[in-house]
């Protein structure tokens, strides 16, 4: 696992800005190496700023989606379209004003899909399209990128400190029942589904974040905090503003 990065911004503006200047040229160079990019979103306040700069930023270098393919680290467990998703958040902010084949973004399944309101029925079928578009290779495709926002309790994704999904090394993808951030069913990805990434990057914007940050940066356990498990194999990264920033 690579050792973390940190690159500091000012506020949570030129944050978003600056990752989703480079997450342009990243999903550029990996489809131009490779013919394919895989990028994981978040949700949460930073991570939908972001999409929202990727929109202009794609469009500034002509960024070709044709190639890209977009899933998410975690969902809320909601109805589809519910404004609460993190799928209708990223397609307000991004993917409803892009180019992308439709069949290249991967949702996680809503309480009202195909599954019906079952938690770890969603999350089977999230993992059975992971493992398709993997080819072989794992359990997941290593994402180019997985954006990750991170909770003021140091969580990523859905990955909650003190609950046991934070152990799993089994599932690529698990059930949550009893988040302590609403609403409490959640789909997210394991810490080895993250780790099989390429490049992570964490993004946090906010003193609140700041000692969730530190942890993370000093890898703690993941027990107490989630986000020291979050790394690339190739690079992580720590996008901050200078608030999050504020005790490291
Ligand atoms: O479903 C979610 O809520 C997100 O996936 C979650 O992991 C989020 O990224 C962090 O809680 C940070 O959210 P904020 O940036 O809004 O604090």
């Amino acid at each position: 696992m690579s050792e973390p990065e940190v690159v500091r911004r000012p506020d949570g503006e030129e944050l978003a800005a600056a990752v989703a200047d480079e997450l342009a040229r990243t999903i550029r160079s990996a489809v131009a190496d490779r013919g394919v990019a895989h990028v994981a979103l978040t949700g949460g306040g930073i991570g939908i700023r972001t999409l929202a700069e990727l929109r202009g930023a794609a469009e500034r270098i002509g960024l070709d989606w044709s190639g890209v393919h977009l899933w998410w680290g975690d969902e809320r467990f909601l109805p589809d379209k519910d404004g609460e998703r993190n799928e209708t958040q990223a397609c307000e902010a991004l993917i409803d004003h892009i180019d992308i084949p439709s069949h290249q973004v991967h949702p996680i399944p809503a309480s009202d899909g195909a599954d019906g309101d079952e938690v770890e029925h969603a999350a089977t079928r999230y993992s059975r399209e992971l493992a398709v578009a993997a080819r072989g290779e794992g359990p997941v495709p290593s994402f180019d990128v997985c954006l990750l926002g991170v909770g003021p309790d140091a969580h990523v994704a859905s990955l909650f400190p003190g609950l046991p999904q934070v152990h799993d090394d089994e599932a690529a993808v698990v059930g949550v029942y009893d988040a302590p951030k609403p609403p409490p069913r959640r789909v997210t990805l394991t810490l080895p589904s993250i780790r099989a990434s390429r490049r992570v990057w964490l993004i946090a914007s906010g003193e609140g974040k700041a000692e969730a940050v530190r942890l993370g940066l000093v890898g703690g356990p993941v027990e107490e905090a989630p986000v020291a498990g979050a790394r690339g194999r190739e690079s992580t990264v720590f996008w901050l503003d200078e608030d999050a920033a504020s005790r490291i």
